[in-house]
């Protein structure tokens, strides 16, 4: 049986003479069932007991195949010869992860605060990965190097290879792979004889294999047989990873480098052994991993010396899969209280590690003990704290992404998709090949359910079960009464999962390292308060940067007088796009280069389109092609290419334009700028908004901390955005965009009175005096509760979870006045808290319904506000009022709220908000 619950008391571990003579062991006491149960003593013996001096008081503890061990009066387990020991299952630990902790704890740390740079063994690494893989789904080896060299076009640009160079390298280390391919055709009894490892050393031969190879392939791929990159999470172990390949269930793992020795090296045998694990916990038999050195082929005979056959095998034993567990303890345990990387070291040689120097840079300056040695000045006290501060509320918000996944397994199909984290019960309709080895999974829905997936993004697609059934990571194409997702393998399409990443915990530590750990001092000097932010003075009689706006032409000036940063506050519809764009060109017409950013995908490319309705193109879009806009595709950096020209396009525009999360690629973090211009500040946080303004020598941002926070899951420092940090900080380095040109008068009134001191004004007559007339309709045509241009409307509803029906019925009927009065329905949004309402309103009407989250930056004519609650506002609403605020700064000419006037009436914001709508 397994024993699972949180530590109570960790023993010392002591020896004790047993029949098998002295053996070591620890008592550790679990409470099995959470608070509630009693505490039961569990025993673990002999190398066991090396966690146990991992342990300490509150952490979840698994031991699996436990026996019951009652001696005394007292009940208790041990450790049988089948048990693994588990410190915090929950806390998923990456295979990679596991390897570098392995050959040293402090390149593990390294590599999570500094990120992986742009360098060639890198990108020579993912290159020959993509060959692997294509050789293994049937793609022809000239045809894939060809076409994996082009897709690596930028990188290799920005690191100055030569594209026929880099095709040599990538083929003299696939030619290991495909002779091993064959060799194991051979295994299989085919008649590929001859096809070596050993002989596949120039290039000639290594065709000829591939012939042989694909000739097996044509036949198609036996699945059974081999599987290339396959995602695995285990939910006993608390490790997660994708292994390169499996063959007849047995993991396999590519090392682009060499390796003369008859043995893996041991932090690759442990990753394969990570693989062999989790199959087993799938249900296989995995009990033999395989390490395949694509360098050794490449190797001169004649210098080199040693074993040169690519593939090494070694067998996986219980032992070594207990040590890995052991080792993912370690982990486990050195996160537990989520401080900073101490200074502990294994027994590794220093002088031979070529992350020696970043060691030392960062030992020196978190003045850390250090075998390598210790560079520069330790920091400051504050800056100190402030690494820490934040270390920590980004491993907070890794945890909550853990416990996403955890959902994974833990909740049913039906109540992932009521969370609307999940698709479920597709009708498969095809798996269809498209080319490069690649799949079109399609599939129909057979309910109206909603979820969070969107087009574009990553999802797992699975046969119905994604923790233990056959599942994918896969790009959703198209989501509609069909789902369309492409995947490397086939899988029958019944569910789609939102799938949890850590790529942004991983990208603001990496952004958090390159401020404070490597950031210029002078940034830190101001950002840390220790000085004012400056700015330059400009020509009193200097022309205006715009004329009909005192308040927008404040905020270039101040943008294009920064030395350091400067803040553009802009309440709803006070021209932030606009504004922006006028900025960039100014910046530009001094010879700055911009960085033009924003949390967003769709706020950047709008930032694009103000430039250009400003005549200005002389732009260049980073992102992928799916996040981008399709009229700003024109101007998207294409990776693929030639490397010079590639990395010559993107070094010389002198407009840069992608999200906050694109700036954290290591392409991105190659480049510098002049300026950075980041639009949503207010929507991210500061390690988020870092990772833009560390590419520059001064940034600017546009935002409004009345509107949407930053999106985080955690409750911690990270809900406050820089932004809103500095402009209570420094007032004075802002400007308030005060005149709005989005809505009436009438309806803009509440939130400039809530929200912005009264501050925010029509910008014209005509924006304040905007009605539904001046669409050609006869408000006399409205139903008489909705002729005044804000309306309130109580439908006597019934709240149910998160949906009201009746409130529902009445939005709908809402709606249908306005269309029947002659509004057009795409001049109506509907905005509701939950999805779950979403749901529910938009069975009933075919407007656009949405969150207010969906609907930041958007407007329409008309809104209409559903509210949910009843009774009482104890149970959630807008969460907080600012989302209130982005909802009804959405509308321009007609606004109603539909809600409870009880459950509103009983909160003095909510009151405001009626007495103001009744008036
Ligand atoms: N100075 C100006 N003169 C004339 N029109 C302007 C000016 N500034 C903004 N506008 C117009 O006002 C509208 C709103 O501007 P914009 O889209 O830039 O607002 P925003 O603040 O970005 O909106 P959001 O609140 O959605 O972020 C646009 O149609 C824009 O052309």
């Amino acid at each position: 049986m397994n024993v699972r619950g949180p530590l109570v008391a960790v023993g010392e571990v002591r020896q004790v003479s047993t029949r098998y003579g002295e053996r070591d062991l620890a008592e550790l006491t679990v409470r099995p069932d959470g608070e509630a149960g009693e505490p039961v003593t569990v025993t673990l013996w002999g190398k066991w007991t090396h966690t146990a001096e991992h342990a300490e008081v509150g952490m979840e503890l698994l031991v699996t195949d436990a026996e019951r061990d009652d001696y005394g009066d007292r009940e208790g387990y041990t450790t049988s010869s089948e048990s693994y020991v588990v410190l915090e299952p929950d806390f998923l630990v990456d295979v990679t992860d596991v390897r570098s902790w392995v050959q040293c704890p402090r390149m593990y740390y390294l590599n999570k605060l500094s990120g992986i740079p742009l360098n060639y063994p890198v990108v020579k690494g993912t290159v020959v990965h993509e060959v692997f893989g294509d050789l293994l789904r049937g793609v022809d080896l000239e045809e894939s190097i060809d076409d994996r060299v082009a897709e690596a076009g930028l990188e290799l640009g920005l690191l100055g290879m030569e594209r026929e160079e880099v095709k040599n390298e990538v083929r003299r280390n696939a030619a290991a792979i495909e002779g091993w391919l064959n060799q194991g055709t051979l295994a299989t009894g085919d008649d590929a004889a001859g096809a070596a490892a050993g002989s596949a050393s120039d290039d000639a031969t290594a065709d000829d294999n591939a012939t042989a190879a694909r000739s097996e392939w044509d036949g198609g791929p036996d699945e059974s047989e081999w599987r290339s990159e396959y995602t695995l999470i285990s939910p006993t172990f608390g490790i997660k990873g994708r292994a390169d390949a499996l063959r007849r269930g047995q993991p396999v793992e590519l090392k682009t480098g060499k390796n003369t020795n008859r043995e893996p090296r041991f932090q690759d045998k442990i990753q394969a052994a990570c693989y062999a694990l989790l199959l087993r916990e799938r249900g296989g038999d995995a009990d033999t991993g395989t390490l395949l050195y694509t360098k050794n082929t490449a190797l001169d005979r004649g210098e080199a010396s040693g074993d040169l056959s690519p593939a090494k095998e070694f067998s996986v034993g219980k032992g070594l899969l207990e040590f890995v567990v052991r080792q993912r303890n370690e982990i486990a345990a050195a996160e537990f209280d989520m401080s900073v990387p101490t200074g502990y070291e294994a027994d590794a040689t220093c002088e031979y590690c070529f992350e020696q120097d970043a060691c030392m840079v960062v030992s020196g300056r978190l003045d850390q003990e250090s075998k390598a040695g210790q560079i520069g000045t330790a920091l400051p006290e504050e800056e100190r704290e402030y690494f820490e501060g934040t270390y920590r509320a980004l491993e907070e918000e890794r945890r909550e992404t853990h416990a996403e996944y955890r959902k994974l397994w833990e909740q049913t199909a039906e109540e992932r998709a009521a969370d609307d984290r999940a698709l479920i019960d597709l009708e498969p309709i095809s798996e269809a090949p498209i080319g490069d080895g690649r799949w079109r999974l399609t599939a129909r829905k057979t309910t109206d359910a909603v979820s969070k997936l969107r087009e574009g993004d990553v999802a797992l697609a699975s046969d119905g079960d994604p923790a233990s059934g056959h599942s994918e990571l896969g790009r959703i194409k198209h989501l509609g009464g069909e789902v369309v997702v492409e995947t490397d393998e086939p899988v029958e399409l019944h569910r789609l999962d939102v799938y949890p990443s850590e790529l942004s915990v991983s990208r603001m530590h990496t952004a958090v390292h390159d401020f404070v750990l490597k950031g210029d001092p002078d940034r830190k000097d101001v950002l840390f308060g220790r000085r004012e932010p400056e700015f330059s003075a400009r020509a009193g009689d200097a022309a205006p940067f715009i004329d009909n706006n005192e308040a927008q032409n404040a905020a270039v000036e101040k943008a294009v007088t920064a030395e350091d940063f400067a803040l553009v506050h802009g309440p709803p519809g006070t021209g932030k796009t606009y504004t922006i764009a006028r900025i960039v060109r100014a910046l530009v017409e001094r010879g700055d280069r911009v960085l033009l950013s924003a949390f967003t995908n769709r706020a950047v490319d709008n930032a694009l389109e103000a430039l250009r309705e400003q005549r200005f193109t002389d732009a260049l879009r980073v992102g992928t092609e799916t996040g981008v806009r399709g009229d700003m595709q024109d101007i998207r950096l294409v990776a693929r290419g030639e490397p010079n020209d590639r990395a010559a396009t993107l070094n010389s525009a002198s407009v840069v334009a992608a999200t906050t999360s694109s700036c954290g690629s290591r392409t991105m973090r190659e480049q510098t700028f002049d300026v950075a211009l980041v639009d949503e500040a207010s929507q991210l946080t500061e390690p988020g908004t870092l990772a833009a303004a560390n590419l520059a020598d001064r940034f600017v941002l546009v935002g409004d901390h009345e509107q949407l926070p930053p999106v985080v899951r955690a409750e911690n420092r990270l809900r406050e955005s820089l932004f809103q940090r500095l402009i209570e900080a420094h007032p004075d380095a802002g400007v308030l965009l005060d005149r709005q040109y989005r809505m009436s008068q009438r309806i803009q009134a509440f939130s400039s009175r809530e929200f912005y001191d009264g501050k925010l004004r029509p910008a014209t007559p005509e924006v304040a005096g905007q009605t539904l007339a001046d669409l050609g309709v006869d408000t006399d045509d409205l139903p008489p509760d909705l002729r005044d241009s804000v309306a309130f409307v109580d439908p006597s509803g019934a709240r149910e979870g998160n949906a009201n029906p009746i409130e529902a019925d009445r939005v709908a009927e809402v709606v249908d006045a306005y269309v029947a009065a002659g509004v057009d329905p795409d001049d109506i949004g509907v905005i509701a808290p939950f999805r779950a309402q979403v749901a529910e309103i938009g069975r009933r009407t075919d407007v656009t319904v949405d969150t207010v989250d969906r609907f930041q930056g958007s407007s329409k004519e008309v809104i209409v506000v559903s509210f949910v609650a009843t009774g009482d506002l104890s149970s959630p609403i807008f969460e907080d009022t600012r989302r209130v605020n982005v909802a009804l700064t959405r509308a321009k000419k007609a606004l109603c709220l539909v809600g409870d006037a009880e459950a509103l009436g009983s909160e003095p914001f909510y009151a405001r908000m009626l007495d103001w709508a009744r008036r």
